[in-house]
């Protein structure tokens, strides 16, 4: 097996998802945006403060370049799928899954959480044209897309673990 990546915009569920899938497919776990705080000692609103959120992105990427060789399960932040660089290291280590939500869905679950900065200091309408641009790069990123509306987290988990199962299965073929 190979490390297993969930990517998608904010609040569609990657930190959810993966810790659930973690339990069900007993596979250590890592969220980056918790792996990242406490390496570096500080929240994550606190480093896009103190430092910018470009050296956030310095953060990820140097997280997923230093990864040990495990199998694991990993729930990116929004943002890790947008560089190439990061597409190219997740495809290349692991299988991809993109958790598809739509926008309405994500502003409910997003726009009063203080915790995330991009939130907390865009519009509505600043956040929904992000979601538009980034929506073809996680497509680009991902070997499977999961559509998420109208699916628990529970249903969610299974589909992604049967697919991880599924393709488990065709590798030893
Ligand atoms: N399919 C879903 N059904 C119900 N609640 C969900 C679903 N997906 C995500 N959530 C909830 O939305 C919030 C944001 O999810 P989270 O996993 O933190 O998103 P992400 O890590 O992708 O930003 C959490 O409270 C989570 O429990
Ligand atoms: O989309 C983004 O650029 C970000 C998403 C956040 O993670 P979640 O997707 O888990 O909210 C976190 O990494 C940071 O606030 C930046
Ligand atoms: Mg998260």
């Amino acid at each position: 097996m190979k490390r297993i990546y969930l990517v998608g915009f904010m609040g569609c569920g990657k930190s959810a998802v993966g810790r659930r899938l973690s339990f069900l497919l007993k596979m250590p776990y890592y969220d980056m945006d918790k792996e990242i705080s406490r390496q570096n000692g500080m929240a994550v609103a606190e480093i896009f403060d103190k430092h910018g959120e470009a050296y956030f992105r310095e953060l990820e990427t140097q997280f997923l370049q230093n990864l040990k060789d495990e199998d694991c399960i990993i729930s990116t932040g929004g943002g890790v799928a947008i560089r190439e660089i990061n597409r190219k290291i997740m495809r290349r280590t692991g299988l991809v899954l993109f958790l598809d939500a739509p926008f309405r869905e994500i502003w409910r679950r997003i726009h009063k959480d203080p915790r995330r900065p991009i939130v907390v200091n865009s519009t509505k309408e600043q956040i929904e044209s992000l979601y538009q641009a980034r929506y073809p790069l996680y497509k680009a990123a991902a070997h499977i897309t999961i559509r998420t509306e109208f699916r628990s987290l529970r249903q969610i988990t299974q589909y992604a673990a049967f697919q991880v199962n599924r393709l488990k299965g065709e590798r030893k073929k």
